[in-house]
């Protein structure tokens, strides 16, 4: 005797599987309204039409036969026939929820890959129809190329056509054959084909959604709509701050002037004017830029194309290695690689993980901004490019996309040396389009600016008064410049000896060491430093651009800007690196390569430009 047919259902979680069993079976497994409710084998017997046994097995719904997942790779060896215990499965039914259509269409594919005999229940099309979408069932098996079934388990409808098809699928014993290449990317774009030939009526939303996508998701008209999206994005930083900035300045000065003119001359007054207002003030102006900034960041990802833009990036970045899983943690590491390389948690392939927690710093983070905007605004004369574009926007539009294009070669490497193997794919479901809400992007963006003002009266602040203090003492005699004669100048003429070669200058020395701690001091280092040197105090509160438009030639200029593109200078994020990997190993692998990049980078930039005359 025969063994009886073994069918399997299997399908996406949450698509109705354990509910088609127990109304096939009459079992009473159990169902719940969120994914992972099933998570072991379960089988039961039913009679087909003519009257034959099979035994049915309800299998935990997956996403994919992804062998990079344990709990996937148990439904991929099932399904193959491979677990062991049980025997390859005759054929499948396999499950897709009508109201995700395309997205558990993905898995579909997959597993008519396979070339089991299979049946797809159309499951809950109950619900389809409520939302006032219709597909067409017919369309649908026509373009799968596989039996389709209308059903809606919880209500026992459809059951009598599943089971003649199955009767049918297990006779002819007809397995699909593969169609499409098992690329997990190819699966999506077919499966958003099908689905869109299958589907007659949508809800209004959805349609807007999907042709907002048609556009959005293109291959050619995506990455330009991105890159316009982005363009505009630092544009606007420049062009829409500078009367804020102007109103911040003022305030600065204004405070300048209260305690110049309340306290005497001595120490507390140096150390609060030069240390403190116009320390910290120097961090503070640019506040409007990264409000700016994050308006845009925060606009975009609530209205739903930040995921689209993962999806680009991701077929855009598919042959360098870098998985469009790895966008989320990267686009936060705009802001800074701090939760960055936390939301790295969501990436399950360890290689994949760790590679992005090396690349994160690379992206600009937030703390640069001030450091980009003072040297732009002192050295990149304001002027149009053509009508709109400004030569500034344009510069600092230059130094994130360095930034990016570094990240992708640098993971690139990194994946072909330290962190070889494959990686798995990227799935992701599409959130539809809205609009943003004003009261979350208000409060993003309070959140944001809070942050930012903590870290200047903190950190920045205790850094800043510190190094005001190393810079001041002991007192130069007449004649020899403070900033050399003092402590923090002594240890700044150490490290100038290696910086001197790409172009930094004593001050630029001097204000690196305590911007370790954080980025931003490196504007206010040179402003407390410049500050210590200037004869009076007048002249000490000079805002910092100006000054060193004086100072510095063009391309030591550059080759600063250069440095902070790569340079390590945050201990919290190599912190956060030895946390997320346990160990010192990473952490100082990351420091070493970021600042020979760094370096190199300088370097190259200072050369080439004095080179160029503009030495
Ligand atoms: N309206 C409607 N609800 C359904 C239908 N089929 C299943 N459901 C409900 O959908 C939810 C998920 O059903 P399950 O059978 O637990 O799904 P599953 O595929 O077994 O999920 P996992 O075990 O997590 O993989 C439950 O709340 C069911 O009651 C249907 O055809 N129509
Ligand atoms: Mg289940």
């Amino acid at each position: 005797m025969t063994a009886i047919p073994l069918v399997a259902l299997v399908g996406n979680p949450n698509a109705g599987k354990s509910a088609l069993f127990n109304a096939l079976t009459g079992a009473r497994q159990k169902v719940g309204n969120y994914p992972g409710v099933t998570v072991e084998r379960h089988s039961g017997r039913l009679a087909l039409d003519d009257g034959r046994p099979i035994e049915l097995v309800d299998l935990p719904g997956t996403y994919s036969l992804d062998p990079s997942s344990p709990d996937e790779e148990v439904t991929r060896d099932v399904v193959l026939g491979r677990q062991a215990g049980e025997r390859r499965p005759d054929a499948l039914v396999v499950v897709a929820d009508a109201t995700n259509l395309d997205n558990h269409l993905r898995f579909v594919l997959q597993l008519k890959g396979l070339g089991l005999p299979a049946v797809l229940a159309l499951n809950m099309v109950d619900m389809a129809k409520r939302d006032g979408l219709a597909i067409d069932p017919a369309a649908l098996a026509r373009e799968l190329g596989m039996p389709v079934v209308e059903t809606v388990a919880v209500r026992r409808r459809g059951l009598d056509d599943l089971r003649a098809a199955l009767t049918d699928a297990l006779t002819t014993r007809s397995g699909v054959a593969t169609t499409v290449d098992p690329d997990i990317r190819q699966f999506q774009r077919e499966a958003r084909r099908i689905a869109a030939a299958a589907i007659v009526a949508q809800p209004r939303g959805r349609a807007v959604t999907r042709s907002l996508d048609s556009v959005v998701l293109h291959p050619l008209a995506g990455p330009v709509i991105l890159f316009t999206l982005l363009f505009v994005m630092f544009q606007a930083v420049f062009s829409w701050s500078e009367a804020p900035i102007g109103w911040i300045e003022g305030a600065q000065g204004w405070l300048a002037e209260r305690a110049i003119a309340t306290l005497p001359d001595g120490f507390l007054r140096s150390l609060l004017v030069e240390g403190v207002i116009n320390g910290v003030g120097s961090v503070v102006v640019f506040l409007p830029q990264i409000i700016i900034l994050f308006l845009f960041i925060l606009v975009l990802e609530a209205s739903g194309y930040m995921v689209r833009a993962a999806m680009l990036m991701d077929r855009l970045m598919a042959g360098l290695g870098l998985s469009g899983r790895a966008f989320i943690p990267l686009l936060s590491s705009f802001a800074c690689a701090i939760p960055g390389i936390m939301a790295t948690r969501s990436i399950s392939d360890p290689r994949e993980r760790l590679t992005t927690i090396l690349v994160a710093p690379l992206m600009t983070c937030s703390a640069r901004l001030p450091v980009y905007a003072v040297i732009i605004g002192a050295f990149i004369p304001a002027r149009d490019l053509a009508p709109g574009i400004g030569l500034q926007g344009v510069v600092l539009f230059a130094l994130y996309l360095a930034g990016i294009l570094s990240a992708m070669l640098a993971s690139v490497l990194i994946r072909r040396t330290v962190t070889r193997g494959v990686g798995g794919g990227f799935l992701m479901e599409l959130p539809r389009y809205q609009w943003p809400s004003p009261r979350d992007v208000l409060i993003g963006l309070w959140q944001r600016a809070y942050v930012f003002l903590r870290r200047a009266g903190t950190i920045i602040m205790g850094v800043t008064v510190a190094l005001w203090l190393l810079a001041s003492y002991p007192v130069a005699p007449a004649g020899v410049k403070q900033s050399e004669y003092s402590v923090a100048g002594r240890i700044a003429s150490g490290l100038e000896a290696v910086l001197r070669p790409i172009g930094f200058n004593h001050e630029m020395s001097l204000a690196v060491i305590p911007a370790m701690a954080a980025r931003e001091v490196a504007v206010s280092a040179l402003q407390t430093v410049y500050a210590i040197d200037a004869e009076d105090e007048e002249q000490g509160a000079t805002e910092l651009g100006g000054r060193l438009a004086g100072r510095w030639s063009l391309a030591t200029a550059l080759a600063f800007l250069a440095w902070f593109v790569f340079a390590p200078q945050c201990l919290s994020t190599i912190a956060v690196i030895r946390r997320e990997t346990n160990g010192w190993r990473w952490p100082l692998f990351a420091v070493a390569y970021l600042f020979a990049l760094a370096y190199l980078a300088a370097g190259a930039t200072y050369w080439t430009a004095v080179a160029a005359g503009l030495g």
